[in-house]
């Protein structure tokens, strides 16, 4: 039998774990006579009674325990009677703050009402209102003040034991420019859909936003603005932050994963960092892979061989070209030389077709895929690059909403039975069209994918069902795979494995649906296959630090790791078991030593 003592630590443990993110930090934690337990757990509804009378809050909170269905019946409801989607993203913050269990426990059993709330596209308007709603940290905020002292902040966070960070400086937030701190909403709403699709345990995970100044002047002159109205840091200023910020945050967490995101200019600190630290970039590289798997399904949904294909890409900033270089690498693995995979490629950006003797300077990022065979002569429009190039394929990354018009539309339906279109700007607002318009311009040929989510449209008596290629497919299972195998670094080959995991997920109904990524429903199991493709290119490049994984037969590795994964539901079941035994062991005690029990 428990002693006392036992038995109490064992609740406070447990009931920490119950919670959200305890919100004491453990140097001020006194000693109670009783243990600490999360808020969350002392109000559970669920909670039965004699577990109450033993955390004394029995008579604090409606007496009648509920079971998961009733309480999840009440959350829908309040969520469901919020006029607005941003009254029900602050519900729904509040609700993962009060009981974070019962909000995973939400969004893995109801996963395409609540995770548009949540992400894209919800989370692009809760950032730039961010100032105006803002109430409660949920993550932590560095300024550049903290040069020189960012490993002694670090040490504030109270959890002890994080496994993933998001780091943004909020200079580019989806298609919707600098936001600033506002930016706090992203690494938010990522790391959640790393509890909810990977199985990260919330309490692993650390949303992180730095106050690097932004160049947003209606942001710096707002008075509820919550950063500094500096104007932005200069790129050395930048790369010396972030040298000491890596340090500082691989000194704290030894394990953990960095996952960058949304930075106007990703590609110094991709190059910087990647070989030294388990990170990745999630706009250029999670993009690229997700972008990569639907192109796999699409290319062979075409019947258009994959050397036939041509890609006109409008947008050729750090996704646009994160995404065409991930397409090479799979033109290059079905045989073709590097060189013919890139001259596959047309990109556009405001000037035109990107061309080496366009006469302006170009980007570095954008040299590798300036054509040169334009013999002298530029393309200024989408549509004369279309015209010029007749390609397959069209891909949207520019943030312009609505650029693919219905006239575009209409030649890549003439010019191909099965048009590959692929607006991929996010939020809704910035995507390039909308399904309905693809599928009516091209009578229904279209194979499509989005950044943003698309409902079912139903044309001639047909439903159609549009593709999300949002990188939330993937980055999940590249964080999962990376922390699960103790990987010293992500790899290319990690990225790429993370993409060609998807079409192995499409099941033969979803092909006759002409669906070119898993139904989102399925986004654990998907991201359970990712993780596992992940870990076995993470062993080929002799970066894991896990070597007994490599002994497991694919199957067991799987199972392994959806064993592993946080599972919102069992973890409840479990603690709620637990707490049960541990509070009658303590009525059994107590009725020894004579106490009048109180159970
Ligand atoms: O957050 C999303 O939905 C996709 C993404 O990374 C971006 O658009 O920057
Ligand atoms: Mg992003």
């Amino acid at each position: 039998m428990a002693s006392k003592t036992a038995t109490q630590n064992g609740i406070a443990q447990h009931s920490a774990n119950y919670g959200s993110i305890v919100t004491h930090h453990p140097k001020k934690q006194k000693t109670h006579s009783r243990p600490h337990t999360g808020a969350e757990a002392h109000y559970d509804t669920t909670i039965p009674k004699p577990v109450r009378k033993y955390l004394g809050t029995y008579g604090l909170f409606p007496p009648e325990p509920d079971t998961y269905e009733v309480q999840k019946k009440r959350c829908l409801a309040q969520l469901r009677s919020k006029q607005t989607n941003i009254g029900k993203f602050i519900y729904l913050s509040q609700l993962r703050h009060a009981n974070v269990h019962l909000f995973y426990r939400i969004l893995t059993d109801h996963f395409t009402e609540i995770t548009p709330l949540v992400y894209t596209p919800v989370v692009g308007e809760a950032c730039q209102r961010w100032s105006e709603i803002y109430m409660l940290p949920e993550g932590m905020y560095l300024s550049y003040l903290d040069k020189g002292n960012i490993a002694n902040v670090l040490k504030n966070w109270h959890q002890e034991h994080v496994e993933i960070t998001v780091v943004t400086d909020g200079s580019r937030i989806l298609g919707l420019g600098d936001l600033g701190v506002n930016g706090m909403g992203i690494p938010i709403g990522k790391l959640a859909l790393y509890t909810g699709c990977a199985g990260i345990r919330p309490e692993g995970t650390l949303p992180l936003t730095i106050d690097l100044g932004t160049s947003n002047k209606a942001f710096r002159e707002d008075p509820l603005y919550l950063g500094s109205r500096r104007d932005k840091v200069t790129p050395e200023e930048e790369k010396e932050f972030l040298d000491e910020l890596m340090e500082a945050l691989k000194e704290r967490w030894p394990d953990i994963v960095i996952q960058f995101e949304d930075w106007k200019n990703p590609f110094p600190s991709l190059q910087r960092y990647r070989n030294d630290y388990a990170m990745f970039n999630d706009d250029i590289q999670g993009t690229g892979a997700v972008i990569m798997g639907g192109i796999i399904g699409a290319v062979q949904q075409s019947d258009v061989a994959a050397k036939d294909h041509r890609a006109v890409f409008l947008g050729a900033g750090s996704a646009g070209v994160g995404v065409a270089q991930q397409i090479v690498d799979y033109f290059v693995h079905e045989g073709m030389s590097e060189d013919d995979a890139k001259r596959k490629f047309w990109l556009v950006d405001s000037k035109g077709l990107v061309t080496l003797d366009r006469g302006d300077k170009l980007a570095d990022h954008k040299v590798y895929f300036a054509r040169d065979d334009n013999e002298g002569q530029q393309y200024k429009s989408l549509e004369e690059v279309v015209d010029h190039v007749k390609p397959t394929i069209i891909m949207g990354l520019s943030t312009i909403g609505g650029a693919f018009t219905p006239e575009i539309l209409q030649k890549m339906g003439k010019m191909n039975d099965r048009p590959i279109i692929f607006p991929l700007s996010n939020p809704v607002s910035k995507s390039e069209c909308t399904f309905e318009e693809a599928i009516v311009n091209t009578d229904g040929r279209a194979l499509f994918a989005s950044g943003s989510p698309f409902y079912p449209y139903e044309y001639k008596g047909k439903t159609y069902h549009p593709g999300q290629g949002n990188n939330m497919y993937v980055f999940p299972g590249i964080g999962l795979g990376t922390i699960l195998c103790k990987a010293i670094k992500v790899t290319s080959n990690m990225i790429y494995a993370s993409g060609e995991a998807l079409p192995t997920m499409i099941t033969e109904e979803e092909k006759d649906l002409a669906l070119l990524y898993p139904q989102i429903t399925r986004i654990r199991d998907v991201s359970a296959r990712v993780a596992l493709y992940v870990i076995r290119a993470a062993q080929k490049d002799n970066v894991d630090r896990l070597h007994h994984l490599r002994d497991m037969s694919d199957e067991d590795l799987e199972e392994w790791i959806v064993e592993k994964m946080y599972d919102p539901h069992k973890a409840v079941e479990s603690i709620e078991d637990e707490l049960e035994s541990l509070a009658k062991d303590l009525a059994h005690t107590r009725s020894l030593q004579g106490e009048k029990s109180m159970l």
